[in-house]
């Protein structure tokens, strides 16, 4: 019996099917795959295209993207510090049941705060939580500003946007770094080539 935060008296009810169980039945390893950069650096897009190719596959992906979970489940939050530490917690959270789920779980998120993503990474078993910088030029996130929310911001119509009036903090030690070859933009397929290859060589699209 214990206390968790706000609960008291709660106990943790193991059940008889476990995390290698199902990664047997699904012949991979559960991970988080998390997608860190800013606004228009190709999250979504590595994201879409990962989760195609794993597919394609036959391994079984989830992607949880910042924008659509802030249409459910977090939408109660802004963008404040506060919550965004809250939103990063959140996905982390459900990030770790997928994963323990046996699935490949991809989550998108701006996620500019190291010691955020961090926390997502200390719940998570060993080497199974997997950090990718789309280390992407705010100046073509700008240029490419598919939603004219940097625009606004320099409008000063949003405040707070990451990149222009918020701090993005680039990750010191991610597994994946995803960048400009001679000032171009690796593509879509090359960037999820590069994601595959790493879960790949570290067995995760295996039992
Ligand atoms: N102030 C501010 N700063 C950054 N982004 C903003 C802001 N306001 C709205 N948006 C839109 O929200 C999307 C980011 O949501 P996230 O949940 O990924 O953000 S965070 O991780 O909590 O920082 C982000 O989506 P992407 O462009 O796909 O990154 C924006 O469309
Ligand atoms: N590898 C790429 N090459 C060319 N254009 C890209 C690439 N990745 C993303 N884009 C384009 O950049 C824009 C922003 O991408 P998106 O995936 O929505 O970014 P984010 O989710 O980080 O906001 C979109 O118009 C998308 O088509």
């Amino acid at each position: 019996m214990s206390a968790v935060g706000k609960s008291a008296n709660i106990f943790w009810q193991e059940c008889p099917v476990g995390k290698l169980d199902r990664q047997k039945l699904l012949k991979q390893r559960g991970c988080v795959v998390w997608i860190t950069g800013l606004s228009g650096s190709g999250k979504s897009t590595l994201a879409c295209t990962l989760g195609r190719e794993l597919h394609s596959r036959g391994k079984l992906a989830y992607v949880l993207d910042g924008d659509n979970l802030r249409h459910g489940l977090n939408k109660d939050l802004g963008f404040s510090a506060e919550d965004r530490a809250e939103n990063i917690r959140r996905v982390g959270e459900v990030a770790k049941l997928f994963a323990d789920a046996g699935l490949i779980c991809i989550a998108s998120l701006i996620s500019p705060y190291r010691k955020d993503r961090d926390s997502c990474r200390s719940i998570l078993p060993d080497l199974s939580f997997i950090e990718v910088f789309m280390n992407m030029p705010l100046d073509l996130c700008e240029a490419r500003d598919p939603k004219g929310l940097y625009k606004l911001a320099r409008a000063g119509k949003i405040k707070g946007f990451t990149g222009i009036d918020d701090p993005y903090e680039p990750p010191l030690n991610c597994e994946i770094e995803i960048q400009q070859e001679n000032g171009v933009c690796p593509s879509p397929c090359a960037m999820a080539g590069q994601v595959v290859g790493y879960l790949e060589d570290k067995g995760f699209l295996r039992e």
